[in-house]
């Protein structure tokens, strides 16, 4: 016999003061429970479970809290920036061979741009490792080279999420989507020129009635428009099969062959590549669980996770044991269901019905005015379709302590989730310490990857003068038509504007605690190095919230197993009928006496988790 169910029955044997008898007397009120008339023997998820004995004795022993669950850090919400790769440059070279003085010419075009996708997948479990790499950049794509020689392509990045992510955009910069003109000429700083001959070129009317290969140079720009033509908001509930593009690679420029024309039949020019579109975006996971514990520390909701499930929830004596949220997965049975089990699965394989249940960091009374580990945690609940208040009936008054829970689940239903009255948009990050640090810190990665870009396009043309000073002494180079030599990517012309992400300078809720959603409206500035050519940028933002005092809710009343809780039972009971008797429609909410430490009372506690989702 398994050491789980040997324990089990053991514990079965030693009734608790009150959990069993007392309830089915006479003059005791109606009792939730009784009213489902389950089999109080029924089980329908401890058998799963692969519950021990000793890693329960290990993790409530308080001198090693840290014994057993070494969790990786959960980062929840993370606002995140992502660059698309920039197009290599196209190449300006002509075909050279022995005695063919006048080859034609031959530059290949540059690569595209790496993209960025998103997936989401099952087994990653928290967005930490995206934050590590800080800013996400797509590999840019190489410059074209001679002999036709196109560019080889930056590398694609796919960002992969936990399932249960939300992704919102908070801003994008496309910077070729903010010039005009480029359907004709496009301005000088759009092409590349072969090694001196740019005053030629600038003076020549064939380059200057070249035209801009616009289609060309917009094709990511387009595609990004008709991909996402408003803001970014993808709710990852689901494994995404195929990943999901946000931000497509840059064009490259194109080789000096594109522009030939009857009159000109060696051009010493072609397109540069252009930069990647960048976006600033917040990711978000919400931990998708049907039912959500919400009670304060200790209350012993790891414990009720543990008793019900699988999960090896850490348990401890001292508040806050728990720091990160645990999920556990009820797996019904076909004897747990009213309706046969569905049928077979496309891959064969019997799916049983199954619900999961979160098990949350404490709340504590004031948890809004940043006590305790602060509210932030009921975004996990926001979602769940019930919510189970967790309450420890060896506390002086349960009833005030379930009384503060909901005066904490309300706070945070009006966003009084902080103390600067920030609202929503400290939880987004905008504006917060965190978020400004971090802001700093991108534009210093920025400005260092800048720096050294500068650095390696001035070797470039370094070497690139050298060899034409050589050439030049040797040769008379105006009065050759095809140098012979070929060269890639630009040579000439200032360092390019440096271009820098949106910074968000001020949101604020337009619409605050509307039922489901709130309006934010915020304003930001794009920077360029020159201050003048700075640009503001505003926008709105649409943020979806679900009403949590709506949904359906029972209370779970542990430590049954204690002296001297039964009398704090029934004043939690007789304070919830009266609380039932003020609902509209009367309906009584439930109470569960359960002992999660003797595992009594809880399968009860999850068939009725299973009445409320509708099983
Ligand atoms: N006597 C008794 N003790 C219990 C029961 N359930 C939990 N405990 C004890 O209460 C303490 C807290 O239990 P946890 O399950 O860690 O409580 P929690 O609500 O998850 O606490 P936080 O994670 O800190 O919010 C532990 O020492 C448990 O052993 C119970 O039914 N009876
Ligand atoms: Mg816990």
């Amino acid at each position: 016999m398994g050491g789980a169910l040997h324990t089990r029955s053991i514990l079965r044997g030693t009734l608790t003061p009150f959990l069993y008898p007392r309830l089915l007397t006479h003059n005791a009120p109606p009792v939730a429970f009784l009213i489902r008339r389950r089999d109080l023997s029924s089980t329908c998820a401890r058998r799963n479970s692969d519950y021990d004995e000793a890693a329960l004795s290990s993790t409530t022993n308080p001198d090693h809290p840290h014994h057993e669950y070494v969790a990786a850090p959960f980062i929840d919400v993370r606002p995140i920036s992502i660059a698309a790769g920039a197009g290599g440059h196209g190449c300006i070279s002509f075909h050279r061979e022995k005695f063919v003085p006048n080859g034609p010419p031959n530059g290949g075009s540059g690569g595209w741009g790496g993209s960025i996708y998103i997936q989401a997948v099952y087994g990653e479990t928290s967005l930490h490792k995206i934050g590590r790499q800080g800013v996400i950049k797509a590999g840019d794509g190489r410059s074209g080279q001679g002999s036709n020689i196109a560019g080889r392509k930056g590398d694609d990045v796919v960002i992969r999420v936990p399932v249960g992510t939300v992704v919102r955009e908070i801003s994008r910069f496309d910077p070729n989507d903010l010039e005009e003109g480029e359907d004709e000429h496009g301005g000088n700083d759009k092409w590349t020129h072969y090694p001196q001959t740019v005053e030629a070129n600038l003076k020549d009317d064939r380059f200057q009635d070249a035209k801009y290969p616009a289609h060309h140079h917009k094709a990511a720009t387009q595609l990004l428009k008709h991909t996402h033509p408003t803001r970014i908001y993808l709710d990852l509930e689901k494994p995404t099969p195929q990943p999901i593009l946000l931000v497509p690679g840059a064009p490259g420029g194109l080789g000096n062959p594109h522009f030939v024309t009857p009159t000109l039949r060696s051009p010493k020019f072609a397109t540069k590549g252009n930069k990647g579109a960048k976006m600033r975006l917040q990711l978000e996971l919400k931990v998708l669980a049907d039912v959500g514990l919400v009670g304060l520390p200790n209350a012993g909701k790891s414990s009720f996770l543990r008793a019900v499930s699988g999960r090896k929830a850490r348990v401890g004596e001292w508040a806050f044991t728990t720091l990160t949220p645990n999920i556990g997965t009820i797996v019904l049975q076909e004897k747990d269901l009213n309706a046969p089990l569905p049928a077979v699965g496309p891959d064969g394989v019997q799916m049983h019905p199954r619900f999961t249940i979160a098990d949350i960091p404490g709340l504590v009374a004031d948890a809004h005015l940043n006590k305790g580990l602060g509210l932030g945690f009921l975004r996990h609940i926001e979602r769940a379709r019930v919510m189970a208040f967790v309450i420890d009936l060896s506390r002086p008054d349960p009833v005030a302590d379930l009384e503060a829970l909901w005066k904490e689940v309300i706070a945070y239903e009006n966003g009084e989730d902080n103390l600067e009255g920030e609202g929503m948009m400290a939880e987004m990050g905008s504006g917060s310490a965190e978020e400004l640090e971090w802001d700093a810190k991108l534009s210093e990665e920025l400005a260092e990857e800048r720096r050294l870009e500068l650095e390696e396009e001035e070797l470039e043309r370094e070497i690139e003068r050298e060899i034409a000073e050589l050439e030049a002494k040797e040769l008379d180079i105006e009065g050759i038509e095809d140098p012979g030599r070929e060269l890639m990517g630009e040579s000439e012309g200032k360092p390019e504007e440096m271009e820098e992400f949106v910074q968000v300078e001020e949101a604020k809720v337009v619409e605050p605690k509307v039922k489901e959603e709130e309006l934010v409206t915020f304003t930001g500035v794009a920077q360029f190095n020159k201050p003048e050519e700075d640009l503001t940028v505003a926008g709105e933002l649409t943020i979806k919230r679900e009403k949590m005092s709506t949904k359906p809710w029972f209370v779970i009343a542990n430590k049954a197993d204690l002296e001297g809780t039964e009398d704090k039972y029934w004043a939690l009971k007789k304070h919830l009928q009266e609380k039932s008797a003020e609902r509209p429609d009367g309906k009584e909410i439930g109470l569960i006496p359960i002992s999660a430490l003797r595992e009594e009372g809880v399968d009860r506690a999850v068939d009725w988790m299973k009445g409320m989702l509708g099983f």
